[in-house]
Order: structure tokens, then C-alpha cells, then sequence
């Protein structure tokens, strides 16, 4: 399942802002070796009281992650209970959340691309071992390098991780489904059940968000109108880079065994050369 943490051995800073449900604030983990006490940096998610009822699901988020290690997935530490907080320890990812980030930053379509790439393969992992993550978006991909656009090179390149799942869609209520469409693969949303298939929709809407900047698809449809969205079989508006939306509109079919397999979507990414209009200008050999 996952490692029970005293309360006592975690330290509180300061508040991060919100998760589905959840707060988030920045911590340490104190473990004591052999006499020798060493803190940890950690992120902890606290449910909000008036979700207590769906613990379990939140804890079985944590276990989810905590029994699956790859090096794009989130680390989680463990749990804490106290009194009536419900507390699941990560360990701290540097930059944050991924939309987030792209909503303050302007970053290359090479870094979006190795985003994409680094995201492939994770589902791909997942595919492999038959586990269905449920909850893929930009919110819950997590920058852990590449956060500061003027440092070198190297340093440069972004490294994501994919964060826990959350609670699980059956325990939400279908008003709160309904406001996950685009994300939501739309079998899911009428059997409220994850099919394997479901995550590479999300990879998708995923992948649309990334590729423009952070920006929510669908933000100004209310429930109402996001359940005709899928009704009506509709389409997130395309891309101008026509391979990617390709890509998009292929993760993104209604039927959900039409959807590539995650080795396809890798192939498909790794024959993406960047538009030559980037390098160009880049290199500054184009007049701006
Ligand atoms: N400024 C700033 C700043 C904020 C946060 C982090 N680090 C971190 N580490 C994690 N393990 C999880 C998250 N996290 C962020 N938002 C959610 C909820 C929506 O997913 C989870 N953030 C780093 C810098």
C-alpha cells in the first residue's frame, strides 16, 4: 500500500495555492538515520475537509503512485493522518505545475516537443504494464528542470513528472466530470469507468494545452455546453503545426480502440522535425 508518516515528523511552510479538492503547501519530511536527523523537501497535498469521504480514493491515489516508480512519475513518500487532515507526501518538484508554467513563460516548440516526447513515453510505461493513470493534463505534469529560460543549455531542457491521479472520477459527482470534458475520454464519461484507452485521449487534450501555452480548451463552455461538445462529436479547434494536430485529432477519436498505441504516438513524435520557421528565427537569420 504505502508508508504510514508521523505527523510529527513533518514541517509546514508556506501554502502553494490548490489541487483538485486538495491544498497544497510546501514542507519537509524529517527522517531520523542512526542518530542523525535529515529533512527532505517535500509538497504536501492536504485533502480539503469537505471531501473526507473520499479518502480512500485519495489514498488510493497515493498507493497508485507509491507502487509504480518510473522516472517521469511523481514520488510519493507516503501518508499522514492527523486529527481530521488527510496528508499525502511528495517529494517537491522544483518548478511546479506545467500549466501553470506555460501560462507565465514562453518556451521553444523544441522544449514543448521534448515535453510531449518525455510524456509518450510515460504512457507508454503505463501501457506496458496495463495501468491506466486516469487523469492526464497539463495541471498534473509537473516541471522539474527547464524551469528558468536564462539559465545554460543543458540546464534548459525541461524534465516532467506525471503527478498522482486524484480522486477517482466514480467518487466525483457528474457535475464535476462533466467540467474534466476535454480532458475526459468521452466513454469514460458515460460509463464512469477507466478503459485502457482513455488515457491517450488526455495525452491529446494534453498535448493541445501544451502546444498553446497553457491555454484551457473549452474555458468558457459551462457544464451544459461541454456535454454537447461531446454530443455533437466536435473537435478542439487545430493547431497550425498540421502533423501535431494530426496527432491531436488522432489521440482524440470518439472511437476509443481508433486511438494509436503509444508506440505510434512515439514513432509519430520522433518523425516531428521542428517548423523551420523556429530555427530560423532563432538563429535570427529571418528578419523579425
Ligand atoms: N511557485 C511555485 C511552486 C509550486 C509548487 C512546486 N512544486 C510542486 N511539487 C509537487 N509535488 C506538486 C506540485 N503541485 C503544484 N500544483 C499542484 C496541484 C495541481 O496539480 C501540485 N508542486 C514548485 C514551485
Amino acid at each position: 500500500q504505502f508508508h504510514m508518516i508521523k505527523h510529527e515528523d513533518l514541517i509546514w511552510k508556506e501554502s502553494l495555492g490548490q489541487g483538485s479538492f486538495t491544498q497544497i503547501y510546501r514542507g519537509g519530511k524529517v527522517d531520523r538515520q542512526d542518530g542523525e536527523t535529515h529533512t527532505t523537501d517535500v509538497l504536501l497535498k492536504v485533502l480539503d475537509v469537505e471531501h473526507k469521504n473520499s479518502w480512500e480514493s485519495f489514498f488510493e491515489a497515493a498507493s497508485f503512485m507509491s507502487q509504480i516508480s518510473h522516472t517521469h512519475l511523481l514520488m510519493v513518500y507516503g501518508v499522514s493522518v492527523h486529527k481530521s487532515k488527510n496528508i499525502m507526501v511528495q517529494e517537491f518538484v522544483k518548478y511546479g505545475a506545467l500549466d501553470l508554467y506555460l501560462k507565465r513563460s514562453s518556451v521553444s516548440l523544441s522544449w514543448k516537443l521534448d515535453v510531449a516526447k518525455q510524456l509518450a513515453c510515460t504512457l507508454n510505461f503505463l501501457e506496458e504494464k496495463n495501468i491506466v493513470h486516469g487523469n492526464i493534463c497539463a495541471k498534473n505534469l509537473l516541471l522539474a528542470r527547464g524551469g528558468d529560460p536564462n539559465s545554460e543549455n543543458s540546464e534548459n531542457s525541461p524534465f516532467i513528472k506525471l503527478s498522482d491521479p486524484g480522486i477517482s472520477m466514480a467518487m466525483l459527482g457528474k457535475e464535476v466530470v462533466l467540467d474534466r470534458i476535454p480532458w475526459v475520454a468521452p466513454e469514460v464519461l458515460e460509463k464512469l469507468e477507466l478503459g485502457q484507452q482513455c488515457d491517450k485521449w488526455s495525452f491529446g487534450t494534453t498535448l493541445w494545452e501544451i502546444f498553446n501555452g497553457g491555454e484551457i480548451p473549452l474555458q468558457r463552455l459551462d457544464p451544459k455546453q461541454k456535454q454537447r461538445f461531446y454530443d455533437q462529436r466536435s473537435q478542439l479547434p487545430c493547431l497550425e503545426w498540421a502533423e501535431l494536430a494530426d496527432l491531436i485529432s488522432q489521440c482524440m477519436q470518439y472511437q476509443a480502440e481508433l486511438r494509436p498505441s503509444s508506440r505510434s504516438i512515439i514513432r509519430h513524435l520522433n518523425g516531428l522535425i521542428t517548423p523551420d520557421y523556429e530555427v530560423l528565427h532563432a538563429s535570427g537569420s529571418v528578419p523579425e
